[in-house]
């Protein structure tokens, strides 16, 4: 308990904040202030879902903290961990992993110890959004720009657990209700030259560079300082054999593709049910 607060009132995120070093046994999801949509509720409720049902505190040290708008409640749960005498001391053993510049921040809000992939090359469970998953855990991910990080992280964990609302669960191939494209990131000087293998080499039928606007005028760029084209193939059959074509582009650093990776995903639903599939 000493140790713990010590680690609180060191952290400058958390200076003032002495309230969050009150002890408390995780919340019940239904004692929980209601959120302002029930698309939040939603994925709320699938992310504590997610994490209760497959953190185990005494073998789960070095935890993956992906990105999106969901894993914003992983984060709140790790978090709430801390806070329970029964998982407090497990849980300040925590060395949670980011896939970017908002989950850095996610994990250093919430208390939590933040380590690098290049420090822990192996981890041991990681947790993160996904843009459309169907029946056989594939995904498209990259919706919000941190593909490559998000790859890396969840490539390098034992078991990668996704979180989602139910928009996010495909009807049967990718590419059904996630109209967006694929996100594909590129390293800059290759943009034009990818977008036009794209189109000529694989019959993409529209790739565009994403653009920052309104926020910013021009590019997105990764964290990574990349580019990222938005593919559009219509419905994909195949996402492994099409994952591997795009990989084989010239200038192409990461696909949002992710093949045979995800061991599980929760969807959370409207009427606060939650959606196991794997
Ligand atoms: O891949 C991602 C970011 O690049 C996100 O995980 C994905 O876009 C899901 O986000 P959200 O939880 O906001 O729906």
């Amino acid at each position: 308990m000493l140790r713990f607060c010590k680690r609180y009132s060191n952290n400058p995120i958390w200076r003032g904040f002495t309230t969050k070093t009150t002890m408390a046994p995780l919340p019940d999801y239904k004692d929980l202030p209601a959120l302002h949509s029930t698309l939040e509720e939603a994925k709320r409720i699938a992310a504590y879902r997610a994490v209760d049902e497959n953190l185990i505190p005494v073998q789960h040290r070095l935890i993956g903290v992906g990105s999106g708008s969901t894993v914003i409640y992983v984060a709140e749960r790790l978090g709430q961990y801390l806070l329970d005498p029964k998982f407090s001391i497990l849980a300040s053993q925590f060395v949670c992993i980011p896939t970017g510049f908002q989950s850095k921040e996610l994990i250093l809000t919430n208390g939590l110890t933040l380590g690098s992939i290049d420090q822990y090359p192996s981890i041991d469970i990681v947790f993160d959004g996904a843009d459309e998953v169907d029946s056989d855990l594939q995904l498209i991910k990259g919706g919000g720009g941190c593909l490559f990080q998000e790859k890396l992280v969840s490539t390098s964990a034992a078991k990668f657990v996704v979180v989602a609302d139910y928009r996010k669960r495909s009807p049967k191939y990718l590419g059904t209700n996630w109209v967006k494209g694929v996100p594909i990131e590129v390293v800059p000087s290759a943009y034009v030259r990818v977008l036009s293998d794209l189109r000529i080499r694989l019959k993409c039928k529209q790739a565009v560079l994403r653009q920052g606007a309104p926020a910013k005028a021009g590019p997105v760029v990764t964290d990574n300082c990349n580019f990222i084209i938005d593919a559009h193939f219509g419905e994909i059959e195949d996402p492994a054999k099409l994952h591997a074509q795009i990989k084989m582009l010239v200038g192409v650093v990461e696909t949002g593709l992710f093949i045979n990776n995800a061991a599980r995903a929760y969807f959370g639903n409207p009427d606060g049910s939650v959606d196991v599939l794997g």
